[in-house]
């Protein structure tokens, strides 16, 4: 088994709009190895969700995969039939969008939500989906005399925290978690991103981090990848792409972060 689970190749995404096809993904490759945190940072409009939905394949019309290759495990995912795909969806690569908190059906207790994937994904009873359900809920953090709730019962934040998981209920080898928690305030923000970190540490999945808060990233990522308008300009480990940026617009993101007093400037990025 490579150490690589994810590798994107000479990715190319259009939205075929009336005036033309616009390409908002412009011939990305990068790789993403077993149990990393490998970030994909870049300003609003670059084409980091076009990726994550490119991967997942969920991205809907009018975007379009014009090119390349996503691979899993050296499978093309961008190749597999539709019922391919979906039990790849969830099982081996499961997603928590930034409207995931909606995502949750207002109308299904949370035990019956958990069910109802697992059951799905691997044939679980409903006894087993529990068990389970229970598992997850003390993994993030939530008492499990609540799984009979209902969504609306629960905070922004914890219902946050059920639809990571529902995710890692699937045990899925990556994670794709585009803005997270952007919705939440910046204290519950922190607390779940330290929460999955952990998970991630004990558990081991790979992850896929996608947000505006470069800080966040320098400090939660192994790697981090930049993007500018569709193009993927800088990809290289956390210390180098903070500490020693190699392309201007990378330096330009450092410096448009607010500096703390006290911070030292280096090589244009910040320590
Ligand atoms: N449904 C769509 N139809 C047409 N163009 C779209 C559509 N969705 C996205 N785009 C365009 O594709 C480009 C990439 O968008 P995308 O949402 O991937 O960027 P992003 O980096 O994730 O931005 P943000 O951080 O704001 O979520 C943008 O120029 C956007 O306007």
């Amino acid at each position: 088994m490579s150490d690589t689970l994810l590798q994107i190749r000479n990715l190319e995404v259009d939205y075929l709009l009336d005036k033309g096809a616009f390409r908002a993904v412009k011939n990305v490759s990068f790789d993403i190895g077993r149990g990393e945190i490998f970030g994909l940072a870049g300003e609003s409009g670059c084409g980091k969700s076009t990726i994550a939905f490119a991967i997942t394949r969920l991205a809907k019309s009018p975007a379009w995969v014009t090119g390349g290759e996503i691979l899993l495990d050296g499978r093309d995912l961008l190749k597999l039939p539709e019922g391919e795909m979906q039990k790849v969806r969830w099982r081996r690569v499961g997603m928590v969008f930034q409207s995931a908190m909606n995502s949750l059906n207002p109308l299904m207790r949370v035990e019956a939500q958990f069910h109802d994937v697992l059951h799905r994904h691997t044939g679980a009873t409903r006894a087993q989906s529990r068990e389970r359900a229970e598992a997850m809920f003390k993994l993030v953090g939530i008492s499990t005399s609540r799984l009979t709730d209902y969504p609306h019962q629960f905070s922004g934040g914890m219902r946050q925290r059920i639809v990571i998981a529902i995710c890692l209920a699937l045990q899925p080898e990556l994670i794709i978690m585009d803005e997270p928690t952007t919705a939440l305030d910046v204290v519950v923000q922190r607390e779940i991103l330290e929460q999955v970190i952990d998970l991630q540490r004990s558990h081991g999945f790979s992850v896929l981090f996608i947000t505006h808060d470069l800080h966040l990233m320098a400090q939660l990522c192994h790697r981090i990848g930049v993007m500018l308008k569709g193009e993927l300009v800088e990809v290289g480990d956390v210390r180098q792409v903070s500490h020693a940026p190699v392309h201007d617009y990378t330096r330009k993101l450092w410096n448009a972060i607010p500096q703390l007093p006290g911070r030292r400037e280096l090589a244009g990025g910040v320590a």
